[in-house]
């Protein structure tokens, strides 16, 4: 059973992403913390931007169908990661926007640096913009499984949890306590990367 408000919160936000051109055709998954063991995720395949109630399904920790008769996002493991990992994330958002397709493709390294935008404070723990965050670049891959396993690599190797990660050519992922904070995140830092890759243009 899912509640209303849980619903309601994934359908407007599909909605505002898709205004924003960050959920593109049927890109992007969208999720809530229920409990310990169990979050509401959107149903595979379905546009963002025109999610309806009965798009949102219930599944465990492990990615595990409990709403009988409907296929939950291919990238449920990526979201059920995240909620194992980070205990204090409450909602888990998943884009793609143009600015972090083409500045994943872009990045050199393992990761992109965002420096001295004031849109930082939308993290936690940067109250100034004089500050910046790493956000890594995992590589694509069709086997999420063992894109979630590389990603479990990843932060058992980072002292402090990421502000989020992209996925290289694919999107970005970004989790908060609650979907407003999640959805400030995401728009924070997409803004950030489509800034970058203005400058990068105008270089
Ligand atoms: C057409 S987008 C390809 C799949 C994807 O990357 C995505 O974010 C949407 O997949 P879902 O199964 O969650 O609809
Ligand atoms: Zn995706």
């Amino acid at each position: 059973m899912i509640p209303d408000h849980v619903e309601v919160a994934i359908i407007e936000v599909g909605r505002r992403l898709d205004r924003q051109g960050l959920v593109p055709a049927t890109a992007g998954n969208f999720s809530i913390r229920l409990d310990a063991r169990t979050l509401a995720v959107t149903v595979s395949g379905r546009h963002k931007g025109f999610l309806r109630p009965g798009d949102v399904m219930v599944v465990d920790i492990d990615g595990r169908p409990l709403t009988a008769g409907k296929r939950s996002s291919a990238e449920t493991l990526l979201h059920c990661g995240i909620y194992r990992r980070f205990p204090e994330a409450g909602a888990v958002l998943h884009g793609h926007s143009i600015a972090n397709t083409v500045m994943s493709r872009a990045a050199e390294g393992e990761s992109i640096t965002l420096a001295g935008y004031e849109l930082l404070k939308a993290f936690p723990g940067l109250p100034t913009h004089e500050a910046e965050i790493a956000v890594p670049v995992v590589e694509n891959d069709q086997d999420i499984p063992r894109m979630q396993q590389g990603l479990d690599l990843l932060w058992d190797g980072m002292a402090e949890p990421p502000p989020g990660y992209l996925i290289r050519g694919h999107g970005s992922y970004v989790w908060a306590a609650d979907m407003p904070g999640a959805l400030a995140r995401l728009e924070a830092l997409e803004f950030m990367l489509a800034c970058e890759m203005q400058e990068r243009r105008m270089r």
